[in-house]
């Protein structure tokens, strides 16, 4: 059986120091990168979603958005759609990852491939940027109001996390992550061991949990010079001829639940890379079949 891929837009950039994310998905949809994907029978662009202001303050906003978010990806799922979240900063991810879980009946994994560890407390955090803290969030530990988005406990078990890529990172989240046992592959346990090895481990245990696991790529996670047009990016990431393929492995597996896309700022796009990046990417995961 074929599904359908829903994107669904998460237009925010509140949770971020530079909010340029917030115009992602609109310039995604508008994007020449995006006409074939566009035009496929079995992928539908659904909402897209934006903050709404005056909340009463940042927390409030994202924690308003990741809710409709949540509520969004939840319904998709349950229609047995393939949810596909463009961002948006990635704080957004408390949104989607909390929608995937509260459609699933069993606990669900999560593969994190970002720079960054985004696993920062209120307490914790040296910027104060709410897109340095949406792991810790799905793990049970921050604000309250962003902790029980989509409904109260954990949404993720710290067994069935992995994070690859890492090059950029607090002390104290590092600390918060190991202490809960969350597998961290660092960029240098990839130059050491090579991407397949890494990618095959990762995933070997995202894909212990019983109710299916998803991806959350930052674009960032790309070198800057493949990927230009993301909102915090750092040296030294990998390259599309590592990731993609390791990316299109995941074509076809039934328990891949959702992927979200986050942290693409078309200000910073030179070229238009980072788009026509994305477009690859989201065919590489989901290639369309013969007759769909
Ligand atoms: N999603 C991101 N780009 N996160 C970057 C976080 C950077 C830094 N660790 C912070 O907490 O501010």
């Amino acid at each position: 059986m074929h599904r359908t891929l829903r994107l669904i837009g998460a237009a925010s950039g509140v949770g971020a120091q530079d909010p340029g994310c917030h115009a992602g998905p609109t310039a995604l949809h508008r994007a020449h990168a995006f006409d074939d994907l566009q035009r496929r029978p079995d992928l539908s662009w659904g909402e897209t979603l934006f903050p709404r202001q005056a909340l009463g303050g940042r927390v409030a906003e994202v924690a308003d958005l990741c809710q409709r978010l949540a509520e969004a990806v939840r319904q998709a799922r349950e229609r047995g759609e393939t949810p596909v979240v463009l961002g948006g900063d990635h704080s957004c991810a408390i949104g989607t990852w909390s929608g995937v879980r509260a459609a699933s009946p069993a606990p669900v994994g999560l593969l994190w491939l970002d720079a960054h560890l985004d696993s920062h407390t209120p307490e914790s955090t040296h910027s104060g940027a709410l897109h340095g803290m949406p792991l810790a969030c799905l793990l049970g530990q921050g604000d309250r109001r962003l902790v029980t988005v989509g409904g109260p406990g954990p949404k993720l078990l710290p067994g069935h996390v992995a994070l690859i890529g890492v090059r950029s990172y607090e002390p104290e989240e590092r600390e918060f992550l190991d202490r809960l046992g969350v597998r961290v592959f660092t960029i240098d346990e990839v130059r050491q061991r090579g991407l397949p090895a890494v990618f095959g481990e990762a995933l070997a245990r995202v894909r212990q949990a019983p109710g299916g696991y998803g991806v959350s790529l930052d674009l960032d996670v790309f070198d800057p010079r493949e990927a230009p047009g993301v909102g915090s990016p750092e040296p030294a990431g990998l390259s599309q001829t590592e990731l993609m393929p390791a990316l299109a492995g995941l074509a076809g597996d039934p328990a891949l639940l959702a992927l979200e896309v986050m942290e693409f700022n078309p200000d910073r796009d030179a070229g238009g890379r980072t788009a026509a990046l994305l477009a690859r990417l989201i065919g590489a995961v989901f290639p369309r079949r013969h007759g769909a």
